[in-house]
């Protein structure tokens, strides 16, 4: 147990899928694993694990922005030893070849604060995905035949921005797309020797406008739930 997670250990398994929203955790552990658990829900954060193909998984809730997802996926790394860490998450297109629904897995995230930002101190890390399961989640994205684009994203502090300049100087340097989690995963794994990578869905997108309601966020990502137990387990 630690402060935020009451699995005993042992019940949390080295591969963890992570998505901002809890309850998208239990619907992709219900309709992907096989004898999913609850092992956590202090707070309400809902963990459960459960095989996918015969190998033990974790899918557990990251909750929003990065101070958030650093509580957990500490946790997840230090006390329970988790080795490979995806993010499952929606995201905002900025580029109009990008398109509602199109699958993004984030090459790269960048930032302008994270919540390592004061252990870099004046290093500007470059946070990136895995190599491995960089490709190992295109090629199953191709295989199933998704849009998929793999490229630069930003990891932002804010969904409200009052900063339009920020958006358009990211769409100007080809950023594929906003979210809230992927740079400090990055970092994290980065510092602990772990494999990360973020497979993203467009659920808004910031150049037409266009959003999908919550309960298509909770429950229609199916697509990007395989790809990241492919590419895990590949
Ligand atoms: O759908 P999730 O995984 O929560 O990801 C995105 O959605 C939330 C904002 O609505 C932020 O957490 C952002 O990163
Ligand atoms: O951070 C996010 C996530 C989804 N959609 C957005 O517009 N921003």
């Amino acid at each position: 147990m630690t402060a935020h997670i009451r699995a005993r250990k042992g019940q949390i398994a080295e591969t963890v899928l992570m998505p901002g929203d809890p309850l998208r955790a239990k619907w992709a552990a219900e309709t992907f694993l096989r004898n999913a658990e609850l092992v956590n829900d202090v707070r309400g954060m809902l963990g459960f694990t459960g095989t996918w193909q015969g190998n033990v998984v974790t899918i557990h809730g990251s909750g929003m922005g990065m101070p958030s997802l650093s509580i957990y996926a500490n946790e997840l790394i230090t006390q329970y030893g988790a080795k490979t860490l995806i993010r499952i998450g929606s995201t905002g297109a900025m580029q109009s070849h990008v398109k509602m629904r199109d699958v993004i897995l984030a090459q790269t995230a960048s930032s302008i604060s994270t919540p390592s930002s004061g252990i870099f101190r004046e290093v500007n890390f470059a946070p990136c995905a895995d190599f491995g399961l960089l490709r190992a989640a295109y090629d199953a994205a191709q295989a199933k035949g998704s849009a998929v684009h793999v490229g630069g994203i930003y990891s932002s502090d804010v969904f409200y921005d009052e900063r339009p300049d920020l958006n358009e100087m990211m769409t100007r340097h080809g950023i594929l797309a906003v979210e809230m989690e992927a740079a400090e995963l990055y970092n994290l794994a980065a510092r602990h020797g772990c494999r990360a990578l973020a497979v993203l869905t467009v659920s808004d997108h910031l150049l037409t406008g266009e959003e999908l309601p919550a309960s298509d966020r909770q429950t229609s990502f199916g697509d990007m739930v395989e790809i990241a137990l492919e590419a895990a387990f590949a």
